[in-house]
């Protein structure tokens, strides 16, 4: 059976063997370890807002996704990053993927240059190249999907981020990869409340796998957050880091549905 997250792995190893053959892993690297020290410190920064007592916000940019569609006509992202900063959002997330997404390695560079937050690359990481490009991009993080890596390339992966300076989000949806992805070094974990292979979403993921978090990574719950009562109920279980898309990108002004959220 090929479900829509095994086809997005495939076309991600096409697009990687077509890199490659433009521009050698090794000229990438080079890129990629010069840039090593500009990073902002993406878990710095969300632990810095929670310390202060506000909610951890990754602010994600994207244009489209499979299960909605295209979600803003009106797609600036350099004006909406600005506009997250200014409504204190602590990151910020740009998709990559431009095939499922309709996002662009373009789209990261103009929001990470229109304001002082912190990136991370969001995209469907399969090959130590992607990890190059999005350090030599100018991103500050990348996001390691569970659900589509094996524990070694997921260990290999974080090594090849961590060398060039990049923290490391690990995505899970259930118990088994959140084992996995305990393994990992990386403090950063997200538990997705949405299904990538069905487009399912529910918070009870978040508070299902919230008891197996020890106490020393910091959880992040993503997608699905669309209203004040989602947030509360994710503040009430201890849950201070949100990575929200949707909800921002269907407002007029994506940084007043921030401060709105989340006030
Ligand atoms: O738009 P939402 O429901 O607020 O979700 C944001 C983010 O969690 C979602 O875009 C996401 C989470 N993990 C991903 C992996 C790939 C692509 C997208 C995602």
């Amino acid at each position: 059976m090929t479900d829509i997250l095994n086809r997005i792995v495939e076309v991600k190893w096409e697009e990687v063997a077509a890199a490659k053959a433009r521009r050698s892993p090794a000229s990438l690297r080079e890129e990629a370890e010069a840039r090593r020290g500009e990073q902002l410190g993406f878990e710095r920064s969300l632990r810095a807002s929670i310390a202060a007592g506000h909610a951890g916000v990754i602010a994600e940019i994207k244009k489209a996704s499979p299960s909605k569609g295209v979600l803003r006509e009106d797609f600036k992202p350099a004006e909406i990053a600005e506009s997250y900063a200014r409504n204190g959002a602590a990151c910020l997330s740009v998709l990559t993927d431009e095939r499922f997404f309709q996002g662009s390695v373009a789209h990261l560079r103009q929001a990470r240059a229109a304001c002082e937050l912190p990136v991370l690359r969001k995209d469907f990481m399969v090959d130590e190249y992607q990890v190059m490009e999005a350090g030599a991009m100018g991103a500050d993080c990348i996001l390691l999907i569970a659900a589509c890596l094996a524990d070694s390339q997921m260990a290999d992966l974080e090594a090849a981020a961590h060398a060039i300076g990049l923290d490391v989000l690990v995505e899970v949806h259930d118990g088994d990869e959140l084992d996995r992805a305990l393994a990992l070094k990386t403090p950063l974990v997200g538990i997705n409340n949405r299904n990538l292979r069905t487009f399912d979403v529910t918070l009870d993921t978040t508070l299902d796998l919230l008891p197996r978090v020890p106490a020393d990574r910091l959880l992040v719950t993503e997608s699905g957050i669309l209203g004040v009562a989602d947030v509360k109920r994710m503040r009430d279980a201890n849950v201070h880091a949100f990575l929200v898309g949707e909800a921002f990108m269907r407002a007029p002004d994506p940084g007043q549905a921030l401060a709105t959220l989340f006030a």
